[in-house]
């Protein structure tokens, strides 16, 4: 890759301070943010890693263990936020050999949301670009699962991408390629097999340098041997059992996100394999555009698609211009999506019927203590 003139070691213009994190997403958008936010002394990084509050992050000189100061801790806890792989932070180092402080955390582009176990919803991967939905054509292959993944790519803001991998086991992939095309309208397929290589190619160009992507995909598909040998070697974790305290199994390495080799940055999060549809990480009219359409001309506006006179994806499933089928999948998410949108709305009614408890919980005390 072509090195700007600029970017020369130790020329480093002082007003781009940050330039040699390009290739890890450093944008000119993030420098504004930055400029507005960072007090002096303090620098950007992008986390690569994030673990018990833990998170391991890049910065413009290497690499850095930090943790969230008292008042960051609080304001995350406060918005309910986590830190995951692909976010920018701002962090403070001592002078010394003191661990890294981080103060701040930039605004989140494109992000992978899903529906938390608690109920809440949980970003998996932020600033994103790409998110690449990986499927093996084998027994993984499963259209209704893709239909999910999908509505999760979609709600990322992030450009969906689906790659048919293990195209080496299929005889001709053709078929596969055509039958996704029907439940993906508007989405780039890729078949391709990190086996033989086959097909990497389609994938390396949509992650030129300074881009970021996911990979996304069920347990099986073949994400980390698509990693490898996009990165030329075995770099994912490996599991294996500690002997020193036989507590079983653990990973050797947290690494999630990677820079590829003349490309651009590849986050594989192991944690991504059934994913729970929230309302504000799914979109489900981009998944199912093919509906979106008809329904624009429902003689309801509020239409919703089941029994309503005039109901023009009604004719289109009646004429067999819809797939009943999956006229079925799209109002199984629906039905998901509305129940974790109530779900979350109760939540925060019972938060804040609690915040409102404690506080006249509080006056009173005060009025006791001093009558
Ligand atoms: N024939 C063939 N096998 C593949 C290919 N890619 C992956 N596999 C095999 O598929 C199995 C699963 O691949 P992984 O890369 O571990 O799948 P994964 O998606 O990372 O799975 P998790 O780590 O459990 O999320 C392994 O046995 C791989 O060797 C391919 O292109 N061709
Ligand atoms: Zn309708």
């Amino acid at each position: 890759m072509h090195q700007p003139a600029n970017a020369l070691p130790g020329h480093a213009p002082a007003s781009r301070p940050f330039e040699s994190l390009q290739p890890w997403g450093w944008s000119p958008a993030l420098a504004e943010v930055c400029q507005d936010r960072c007090p002096p002394g303090a620098e950007p990084g992008r986390v690569v890693a994030a673990s018990r509050g833990l998170a391991l992050v890049q910065t413009a000189t290497g690499e850095t263990w930090c943790a969230p100061t008292g008042r960051f801790r609080a304001r995350l806890q406060a918005e309910d936020l986590t830190l995951c792989a692909g976010d920018w932070l701002l962090l403070e180092r001592p002078p010394g050999d003191g661990r890294a402080s981080a103060l701040d955390l930039l605004p989140r582009g494109p992000s992978l949301t899903r529906q938390g176990a608690s109920g809440r919803p949980q970003v998996l991967a932020a600033h994103l670009d790409v998110v690449f939905l990986v499927m093996g054509l084998d027994r993984n292959f499963n259209l209704p699962r893709l239909e999910r993944l999908l509505a999760l790519a979609w709600g990322s803001g992030a450009r969906p991408v689906v790659v048919l991998t293990k195209a080496d086991l299929a005889g001709e992939a053709g078929p596969f390629v055509a039958r996704v095309e029907g439940v993906a309208p508007g989405v780039a397929v890729l078949a391709v097999s990190a086996l033989t290589e086959t097909g990497l190619d389609g994938l390396r160009a949509c992650l030129p340098p300074g881009a970021t992507a996911v990979l996304v995909g069920s347990s099986g598909a073949g994400k980390s041997t698509l990693l490898n040998a996009l990165m030329g070697e075995a770099v994912r974790r490996t599991r294996e059992v500690r002997a020193s305290d036989g507590r079983g199994r653990h990973t050797t390495s947290l690494r999630e996100l990677f820079r590829l080799p003349d490309l651009g940055c590849l986050i594989d999060t192991p944690g991504i394999r059934e994913v729970g549809l929230c309302a504000g990480g799914a979109d489900l009219d981009s998944t199912f555009s093919d509906l979106a359409a008809w329904a624009a001309s429902c003689r309801f506006r509020d239409c919703t698609h089941g029994a309503e006179p005039g109901c023009a994806v009604q004719a289109a499933l009646a004429e067999g211009r819809l797939d009943p089928e999956r006229y079925g999948h799209y109002l199984r998410l629906r039905r998901e999506v509305a129940f974790e949108a109530a779900r979350s709305d109760a939540r925060l009614w019972r938060e804040r019927e609690d915040k409102w408890k404690r506080i006249g919980k509080m006056l009173k005390q005060m009025k006791k203590e001093r009558p």
